[in-house]
Order: structure tokens, then C-alpha cells, then sequence
């Protein structure tokens, strides 16, 4: 049994869809993360192309321990543990036990080891819980995958939007506006997996989008690799939480974000080069306040290039690192190639990335 779920982007939205109600714009790409599963003799092997050796787990009270002294399982394979137990979870309800099983990991979303900012956890959480209920026999909707990863996202408390599973499990341009964790998380907790896959979540929307008509996407990678949970905590525990400049971030970027789709549903590629530029500004904005380091002098670089050619650029997702995308006219050849020697001369790695289609049904 093998999934795959692509990696994504952050066209626009990024710390501000934090909020509930405040939207994002993501794409996904085409380069993700493999999950197979196949059968083993007792316990359950987690195989990770990021790890030298196979961990050999066992379930002890719903949770996935170390098979040879129950000390907790390898941290860095928090994501797919995660994402197994929930699944564990879902059955358990169902009256079945988890099989003996391998899972197999691999990813095209980090060069060894070293990860490009395209969302490989994210990835791994869709691929594992739809891998591992595949298994089982269980076949999920999009929406149930989505829901499922998302719960295994925040089941140990972090916070995060829940966009870049969006954008895995939906494929193509996607707008999102991440659900209440805080209350889904108690949902869980008091009603169980199966309840909370079946009931509302407030504030969750995904919307499919159209590609823009003729502009062509870019990705530049800084070679730096960034802990978007670092610098969300910090913003987090900042004294900006209570303060205007909050307030005005997050409703700017919401009009930008807005703006921005409405631009692809009519197709208008000049609006939606301006609200990427917008975007850029408000993130900037951002920064200069809080001092997160979210432009790093290699993401400025990677934006002012853009721009020079004419097209529009931002980091995408947390900053501090990882990648950037840049927006171009798809029929100038010529200022991919400009945009492509300043990248170069900057220290930022062109990356041979394309959208990925959308995922067959709707549901
Ligand atoms: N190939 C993989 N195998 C197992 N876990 C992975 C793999 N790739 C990523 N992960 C998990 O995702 C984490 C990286 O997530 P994150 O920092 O959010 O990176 P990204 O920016 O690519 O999303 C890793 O620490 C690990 O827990
Ligand atoms: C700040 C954010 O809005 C975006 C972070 O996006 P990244 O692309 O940086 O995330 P990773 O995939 O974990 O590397 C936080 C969030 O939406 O969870």
C-alpha cells in the first residue's frame, strides 16, 4: 500500500492564517513524500529515508513506544508516529487493532537531510494517515485525510495552520482558513477520532482555485533550512499577541489574501502579481516590528531580483530560510533567465519545481 502527498508552497497568508478566519493562498507542488506500507512479522518498523537505522515500535496504550525498553519513540519521527497513532485511534473505535506493519518513508522534499521549506511534515502526515488506513482497509475522503493529519498535527499542542495539509491533500491552488485547533484538539480528547472526524469544525475552509492564466511560478531555495515552529513561538510569546499592530497585520494580509484569490477566479494575473508584492510588504512590515528574522538577506535578495525582472516575489511560509517563490509572465523566457542568473549570483538555488494538479475528486 503506497501514497503519495505533494509538498506546497505559501503563495500568500502565512502567520496571519494562523487565526482562524483569516485565509491563505497555497499550492501544492510536484515533489513530495512516498509512504508505503507493507507487511511485517510483529511489532511495527518505521523505515525514514532521514534515519540510518529502522525504528522497531509497539503500541502501549494507544501510543507508539520503542518495542525494546518502552522509552518514547525517536522525536524526529514525531510526525509519522503521530500520524499512525491517530489512525491506531480511528480503528480502535472501530472495534480493530493496528497489523504489524512497515512503514516506509520516503521523501524528495529535503536534499540529505537537509529540508527545502516545501512542507515535508506536512506531506508525511497526509501520506502516513492515508497509507496506514489503506491498509487497514479504511479508504478516507480528502476532507477525512485532511482532518485526520490535522489531528495528528496538534495532538501534542503545536500550533500550526494546517494549510500546507490542505495543499497536500487537495493539490492544485487552494485557498484555506485553518479551523479552530484548540477546539478540535478538546473534541478529540472527550469525543474520540471518530466523533470528531464526523462533526463541524469551526472556521475550516478550503476552496479550490484556477491557476493564473500566464504567469509561470519560480522557486528559489536559501540552502538554509528554518524551524517555522521556532519563530511562530516566538511571535507567539512576543508582546506583540495583544497589539494593534497585530490586528493591522492580520486584517492586511486578510485584504491582500482576499484580493489575491478574487484576482484567479476572474484571471486577472496584473492584480495578483500586486498582492504578491503586497504580501511581501506586509510580511516586511511584519518583521520590522516583532524582529522575527524573517527576511534573511538571501530571501531579500530573492524578492528584489523578482521584482527587477518585473515579476513579484516573497518568502513562503515562516521564513527565516527555506524558499521563496517568485511570480513571473510565463511568455518572458528572457526574465526567467535574468531572474534565474541573479538568483544564482545571490546564493539562491533555482528550483526545478511545478505546480501539482489537483487531486482527483472533490470530497
Ligand atoms: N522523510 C521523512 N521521514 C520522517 N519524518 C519526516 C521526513 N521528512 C520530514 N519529516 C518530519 O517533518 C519534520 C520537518 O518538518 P518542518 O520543519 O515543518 O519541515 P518543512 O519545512 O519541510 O515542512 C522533520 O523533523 C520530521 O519530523
Ligand atoms: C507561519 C505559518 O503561517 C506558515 C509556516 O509555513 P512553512 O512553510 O514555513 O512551514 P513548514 O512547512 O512547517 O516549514 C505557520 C502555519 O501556517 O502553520
Amino acid at each position: 500500500m503506497r501514497h503519495h502527498a505533494p509538498g506546497k508552497l505559501f503563495i500568500a497568508g502565512e502567520y496571519a492564517v494562523l487565526e482562524p478566519g483569516h485565509p491563505a493562498l497555497l499550492v501544492a507542488v510536484d515533489r513530495g513524500v512516498d509512504v508505503t506500507v507493507s507487511g511485517a512479522d510483529a511489532h511495527l518498523v518505521v523505515d525514514s529515508d532521514l534515519r540510518p537505522d529502522r525504528a522497531r515500535l509497539r503500541w502501549q496504550d494507544g501510543r507508539l513506544v520503542a518495542a525494546d525498553d518502552g522509552q518514547p519513540a525517536p522525536a524526529d519521527l514525531g510526525a509519522v508516529t503521530s500520524a499512525i497513532e491517530v489512525v491506531g485511534e480511528l480503528l480502535a473505535g472501530r472495534g480493530l487493532r493496528p497489523l504489524p506493519m512497515r512503514v516506509a518513508i520516503s521523501s524528495r522534499l529535503h536534499r540529505a537531510g537537509t529540508k527545502f521549506g516545501l512542507g515535508s511534515s506536512g506531506a508525511v502526515s497526509v501520506a502516513t494517515v492515508t497509507a496506514v488506513a489503506a491498509y487497514h482497509g479504511v479508504e478516507l475522503s480528502l476532507e477525512s485525510r485532511f482532518r485526520l493529519a490535522m489531528l495528528a498535527t496538534v495532538r501534542d499542542g503545536a500550533d500550526a495552520s494546517g494549510g500546507d495539509l490542505a495543499a497536500s491533500v487537495w493539490g492544485g491552488w487552494i485557498a484555506y482558513q485553518a479551523p479552530d485547533r484548540a477546539a478540535v484538539r478538546d473534541m478529540a480528547r472527550r469525543r474520540g477520532v471518530e466523533e470528531t472526524m464526523r462533526a463541524p469544525w469551526p472556521g475550516l475552509r478550503v476552496r479550490r482555485l484556477p491557476p493564473p492564466r500566464g504567469l509561470a511560478l519560480e522557486v528559489g531555495w536559501t540552502g538554509e533550512p528554518a524551524s517555522s515552529s521556532a519563530l511562530t513561538g516566538r511571535l507567539a510569546a512576543s508582546r506583540w499577541r495583544g497589539s494593534a499592530a497585530r490586528w493591522s497585520f492580520t486584517s492586511r494580509s486578510q485584504e491582500c489574501v482576499r484580493t489575491a484569490i478574487d484576482a484567479l477566479e476572474r484571471g486577472d494575473d496584473q492584480e495578483l502579481l500586486h498582492q504578491v508584492r503586497r504580501a511581501r510588504h506586509v510580511l516586511a512590515e511584519l518583521d520590522d516590528e516583532v524582529r522575527l528574522g524573517i527576511f534573511t538577506p538571501r530571501l531579500t535578495a530573492l524578492c528584489d531580483a523578482a521584482e527587477t525582472v518585473g515579476g513579484a516575489a516573497k518568502p513562503s511560509g515562516a521564513g527565516g530560510g527555506d524558499c521563496g517563490i517568485a511570480l513571473l509572465d510565463a511568455a518572458a523566457a528572457t526574465q526567467t533567465a535574468r531572474l534565474r542568473e541573479q538568483w544564482a549570483a545571490a546564493g539562491v538555488l533555482p528550483m526545478p519545481v511545478q505546480v501539482h494538479q489537483t487531486n482527483g475528486s472533490a470530497r
